[in-house]
């Protein structure tokens, strides 16, 4: 399981769990996973009882009474509305906990802590096979009627019941705290490794007046990437590629498994399948080898596994009738025509039930999933030749500049190549982005003004490097302001990156990057990449970062947040990476960013790091 599926698991109303449930064999795997839960002094304190479909009636009649003796009489509408709760839920388990004084280190509250690990191992485990889940509870659980209608014993109380089944409407998304509002670190000294705090009250950084507005403060990076992306909007178009074509693209709909996948019980090694009960009494027990199945034949025409016989099967083979187990050959001994077994077996072993990757009609892949390897294999093992995506974001680029030219011509005096056109050029070569390349364009209002008017005719994002600082011959703003386009956000407190300004022109998205290089590069890659990224439909993913340790200590002016290039020196004793700062100027140094592995990220409030202190890592 990977942890993006631990953070994205939601709770499902019961309402929206349907049918399918799990199978017996996905029923006992999500048990034997919430008895893998913490436990101290391995007590166990909880048992679960399944609710079996024929007796959802009986249930409710239980679920009735229960309503009956917290709320009295009851009118129809609250039977009706107490008897539908006992009927929700493909599958419905109850959590019973048994919870004890007095038992030595292991208090009441540390037994609860167990029972909730084994409670979220079932949620988790009901995820991993496609399932949504809920844990459910309420007054009515600690009732007379529900506590003996479920038989508990003196020691043990109901928590509630977890309802799984086929999410037959998803969820939205869930607002959670990062880890930064609810992870501090002990003691605070920096030296501990406590993110650095600012020790002295935070410097009037001059850069922080808005030279143009006059206006103190700059707007923080969050704030910015948050106003970037409230005027983005997804692009709405679809359009339907072949699967060798959809890499990279942003899925448009649901993927959801249209039969159980794998579609068929089938052996998940190279041996015998047979039927369990034979080996019963003392072993070893000899089973005839009476038949051959190999991945891709029909199991069901192979015939059946008969009493005191074993099939010959191979890994994928579909598991014959009568057959209900299967041995790996390296664990037998072959006479002849017969097989030879030495230690009993348990049915189901060694083989792959059909549903257990993904019950059918289970989500595979929700919309807006980027597609990438993993995925292209989920669409093509549904048997899908062609997918439904979003159609491209439609971005147009240009640089701006008199002293730029093009790589390959002659530079006279004061003139320089135009490096950010290719940095960019490169960083929008992605399969979800339709790039429209302007090239350079002088410092110029008009011609700029021009420019900026045709660009967005079709694009969605206008994207342009360059003349957003304050000096007479920065004119973007102006001229975008001049062509009806209106700015956002400007003055952002990031180094490098503190004159990126956005913005909308007609119905496209203004992204104006700082011209020097690694400026352009720091802001597409933290800012302008997560709008676009939005806007294809991906949703709005925050840029990964891992953690690291600063190898020396340094000062430096408050005020901005930096995303400064740096480099892995080594490991701490801990095993995290130590990196080492690079220059404090950087925003035009291409050769520096070429020797980092990363954007060490400093809060804008700090004014200095000590060695050994952790910080935010971009890697490159
Ligand atoms: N008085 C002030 N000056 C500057 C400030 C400020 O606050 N007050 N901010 C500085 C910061 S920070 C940055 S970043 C730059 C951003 O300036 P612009 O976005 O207006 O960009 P330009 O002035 O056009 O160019 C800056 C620099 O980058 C080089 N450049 C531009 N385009 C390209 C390109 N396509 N390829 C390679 N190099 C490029 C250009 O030659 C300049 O050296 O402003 C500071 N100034
Ligand atoms: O912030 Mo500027 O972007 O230092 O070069």
């Amino acid at each position: 399981m990977q942890i993006a599926e631990i953070v994205e698991r939601r709770s499902v109303s019961p309402r929206r769990l349907s049918e399918p449930g799990p199978t017996p064999a996905q029923l006992n795997a999500i048990i034997e996973a919430a008895c893998a839960a913490p436990d101290h002094r391995r007590l166990r304190p909880w048992r679960f009882v399944l609710i079996r479909t024929e007796a959802r009636e009986a249930f409710a009649d239980l679920f009735e009474a229960a309503a009956r003796e917290t709320h009295g009489e009851l009118n129809s509408d609250q039977v009706k509305r107490a008897r539908e709760k006992a009927a929700n839920g493909a599958c419905l388990i109850a959590v019973i906990a048994e919870i004890r004084d007095n038992i030595r280190d292991v208090p009441p509250h540390e037994q609860w802590v167990s029972v909730g690990a084994a409670v979220q191992n079932i949620l988790l485990a009901a995820k991993s096979f496609g399932f949504g889940s809920m844990l459910v509870s309420g007054d009515k659980v600690s009732t007379r009627a529900l506590t003996e209608g479920f038989g508990l014993a003196p020691d043990e109380l109901l928590l509630g019941f977890v309802a799984i089944g086929t999410i037959s409407k998803q969820p939205g998304t869930a607002e959670r705290p990062g880890a930064k509002e609810k992870l501090s670190y002990w003691p605070k000294d920096e030296k501990q490794g406590e993110m650095m705090k600012t020790t002295t009250k935070s410097v009037e950084d001059p850069c922080c007046v808005d030279e143009r507005t006059g206006i103190g403060g700059l707007v923080p990076v969050n704030d910015a990437i948050s106003r970037g992306l409230s005027v983005a909007n997804e692009v709405d178009g679809t359009e339907v590629v072949e699967l060798d074509e959809a890499i990279g693209r942003v899925l448009a709909e649901d993927l959801v498994a249209p039969f159980p996948m794998p579609p068929f019980d089938n052996s998940a090694m190279d041996g015998y399948v047979f039927r369990s009960e034979d080996l019963s009494g003392a072993g070893p027990w000899r089973l005839r080898v009476a038949g051959r199945v190999a991945a891709g034949d029909n199991a069901n025409e192979a015939g059946g596994v008969g009493e005191g016989e074993a099939f010959r099967i191979f890994t994928g083979a579909g598991i014959p009738k009568g057959g209900d187990a299967v041995i790996m050959q390296e664990h037998v001994r072959h006479l002849g025509n017969f097989i030879e077994l030495d230690k009993p077996v348990i049915p189901g072993n060694c083989i792959r039930r059909s549903g257990e990757d993904a019950v059918e009609g289970s989500l595979l892949l929700p919309k807006g999933s980027p597609i990438g390897a993993r995925e292209i294999g989920a669409i093509a093992s549904v048997g899908l030749p062609q997918i439904k995506v979003r159609r491209k974001v439609r971005i147009a680029l240009f640089c701006t500049g008199s002293e730029l030219r093009q790589p390959g011509e002659s530079l006279a005096p004061g003139q320089i190549y135009n490096s950010n056109r290719f940095i960019l050029m490169a960083a929008l070569r992605q399969p979800w982005i339709e790039l429209s390349d302007m090239g350079a364009v002088v410092d110029d209002p008009d011609e700029l003004r021009d420019v900026l008017t045709r660009a967005a005719v079709s694009a969605d994002m206008v994207v342009t490097t360059g003349g957003v600082s304050v000096g007479e011959e920065d004119h973007m703003v102006e001229q975008l302001r001049g062509a009806a386009g209106k700015i956002e956000v400007m003055k952002i407190a990031m180094k490098p990156g503190k004159p990126l300004s956005i913005g909308t022109l007609n119905d496209a998205v203004f992204v104006g990057l700082p011209g020097n290089p690694v400026a352009a590069f720091t802001t597409w890659k933290i800012i302008g990449s997560r709008i676009a990224e939005k806007m294809s439909g991906q949703g709005t993913n925050e840029v990964p970062v891992s953690q690291v340790e600063a190898s020396e200590s340094f000062t430096r002016r408050p005020g901005r947040q930096e995303f400064r290039p740096a480099k892995i020196v080594g490991l701490s004793p801990e095993g995290r990476p130590q990196v080492q700062l690079l220059d404090q100027s950087f925003s035009a140094k291409i050769s520096l960013i070429c020797k980092s592995d990363g954007f060490a990220v400093i809060p804008a409030d700090c004014d200095r790091i000590a060695s050994g202190d952790r910080l935010d890592f971009v890697r490159l």
